[in-house]
């Protein structure tokens, strides 16, 4: 079963519904026990950095999150805000990031040399792999996913960068170190291509 950690940030209705709709079951886990019990592990998230960390913190699941991560070695799955939360720290906020992948969340520029572009990047883009990955698996071509955000995850290591898309600067939209995912972009609202991503977390470790 998948726990998507609910710690009263992000969209965990359209996650549950669009793993649902690949066969995955899932439910939401508020407690310790919920973590302790997880095959795999979602972590969403909307909004601001400060405001997410402060939630995650409070809900007191960090430690048992990381137990599971790090002992146990189960997938887990950043999404948007929830990705970004994996890293050192963030330009949008004077909270450190959890540290699971080594790397720091930037803003984007409204001009890169002679491209002005508009913030938040907000619509359909695509994605270039740029590492093999069971979650990417079978992923079509022209796949492209569903984007709302006015920050990237620079990675230090460019080994943890599974997927970039072009944004006036190439930007990981995609990121993985071992069983630790973050996706920049929004499956549960990325139909086809979104489903496929989840279909294949869902697949992992089985
Ligand atoms: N959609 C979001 O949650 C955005 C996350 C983050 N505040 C950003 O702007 O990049």
């Amino acid at each position: 079963m998948i726990a998507i950690v609910d710690y009263g940030i992000g969209n965990l209705g359209s996650i549950a519904n669009m793993l649902k709709k690949v066969g995955a079951k899932c439910y939401f886990a508020r407690s310790i026990i919920d973590i302790k019990k997880a095959e795999k592990i979602i972590l969403p998230g909307v909004g601001h950095f400060s405001s997410g960390m402060k939630a995650l913190q409070q809900s007191k699941l960090i430690p048992v999150i990381e137990d599971r991560i790090f002992n146990d070695n189960i997938p887990i799955l950043g999404i948007c805000l929830g990705m970004q939360l994996m890293s050192d720290s963030s330009e949008e906020s004077n909270e450190k990031g959890l540290g699971w992948i080594p790397g720091k969340v930037k803003r984007f520029s409204n001009l890169y040399e002679d491209i002005s572009i508009r913030v938040p990047h907000m619509g359909w883009n695509r994605v270039e792999a740029q590492k093999d990955s069971p979650l990417i698996n079978d992923f079509e071509e022209k796949s492209k996913f569903y984007f709302v955000h006015s920050y990237y995850y620079e990675c230090k290591n460019q080994k943890d960068v599974l997927l970039t898309t072009q944004y006036g600067v190439e930007f990981a939209s995609a990121i993985q170190k071992g069983n630790i995912m973050g996706a920049q972009f929004h499956p549960e609202k990325s139909h086809k291509y979104g489903m496929k991503l989840m279909k294949n977390f869902s697949g992992l470790g089985n």
